[in-house]
């Protein structure tokens, strides 16, 4: 019997877990395919019509169904590669009964865009701590990229991060295809950390819109947001690193300006008036960026970076600030 070279866990069941395993079944290396998402009933459809009913159900999903269940041990147990796409917030609970051993020798690859609520990690140093998870075997993938657009077979880019540069190449050999291109880099911390500020400034650009300000000021808000993204992440990890790269500028204005966008979208609902509760109700998806800010509130409580447009973001979501008001206050900091 054949047995192909890697098996490829994809983790989750949402829109950026649909996507990953569209772009890995359009890559045509020798791979095998499993799915785990939490979802009894999504499985069961998948089984049957081979689309995902509650997101980009317009793809069509080429893995066995044999491939696609909601035991997670059992789909962890049969990959040396582990695709992550659970919503930061979710992942402990996912991850309920599985153990250090169970992961021990895997390589894992976050596509997570988010900060670990109460252990205020990302990704990385969360499966470091609590898993065991060696850096040597730890990636990153990020860059501007959203699902609907994998959907679509729009050309897209994608940063594959780790310490160890051959196995990010060894992984871009599985998932680059027609419409996707991939870039290496070694920088996990920064693709990590410069992802999960992007979706809270995506939330900003969309709390600007709702309140009235146009595409001007937008612009003047996401130039300062580079510039406190790059002070942020140079304070966590000094390296040299150029912030005008795809990964850190390029995944920032994707969420700032595309349609597509969760968090400006929440941001907008918030801009217009609606209550987080609410405007949570109204998506059927994740702004990540809502757990972040709080997270990375107190993260910062260490690295003091002076973040006025994080500041003011949690000012409105977690402390109950008017969003006009306290847009009025930021723009008076922004130059
Ligand atoms: N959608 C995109 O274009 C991209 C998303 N990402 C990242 O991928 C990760 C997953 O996001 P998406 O797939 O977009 O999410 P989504 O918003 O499309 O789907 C939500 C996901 O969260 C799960 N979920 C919702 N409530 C839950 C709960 N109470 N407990 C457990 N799970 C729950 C759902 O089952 C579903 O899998 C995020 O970190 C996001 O930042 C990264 C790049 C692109
Ligand atoms: O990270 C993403 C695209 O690169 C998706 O996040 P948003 O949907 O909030 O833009």
């Amino acid at each position: 019997m054949h047995t192909p070279k890697h098996k490829i866990a994809v983790i989750g069941g949402g829109s950026w877990a649909t996507a990953n395993v569209k772009i890995l079944t359009d890559n045509t290396t020798d791979k095998e395919i499993f799915w785990w998402m939490r979802n009894a009933g999504a499985v069961e459809h998948i089984h049957k019509f081979r689309h995902n009913p509650n997101y980009l159900s317009s793809v069509e999903i080429g893995v066995p169904a044999k491939n696609v269940s909601t035991n997670l041990k059992a789909i962890i147990e049969q990959a040396d590669y582990l695709l992550l796409n659970v919503p930061a917030a979710f992942l402990k609970e996912a991850f309920t009964g599985i153990t250090p051993a169970d992961l021990a020798g895997k390589k894992i690859v976050s596509a997570i865009k988010g900060i670990v609520p109460d252990e205020n990690q990302i990704i990385g140093e969360f499966l470091n701590q609590h898993y065991n998870v060696p850096f040597s075997h730890f990636l990153v993938i990020s860059g501007p990229c959203h699902a609907e657009e994998v959907a679509l077979e729009k050309l897209s880019y994608l940063t594959i991060a780790s310490r160890d540069t051959a196995l990010a190449a060894e992984f871009a050999g599985m998932f680059n295809n027609r419409y996707i291109k991939t870039i290496i880099s070694d920088d996990i911390y920064g693709t990590e950390y410069g992802a999960v500020l992007k979706n809270i400034y995506a939330i900003a650009s969309g709390i600007c819109h709702g309140v009235g300000y146009g595409d001007n000021f937008q612009a003047v808000l996401i130039s300062n947001a580079i510039r406190e993204l790059e002070r942020f992440v140079a304070a966590v990890h000094p390296i040299n690193r150029d912030i005008k790269e795809s990964a850190y500028l390029g995944d920032l204005l994707v969420t700032a300006y595309s349609q597509f966008s969760r968090n400006r979208t929440f941001g907008n609902m918030i801009g217009k008036g609606y209550t987080v509760k609410s405007a949570q109700l109204e998506m059927n998806m994740i702004a990540e960026g809502y757990y972040a800010v709080n997270c990375l509130h107190q993260v910062n409580k260490q690295y003091k970076v002076h973040m006025p447009i994080c500041t003011a973001v949690y000012a409105i979501l977690y402390q109950k600030q008017s969003p006009a008001l306290e847009m009025k206050h930021l723009a008076e900091e922004l130059s």
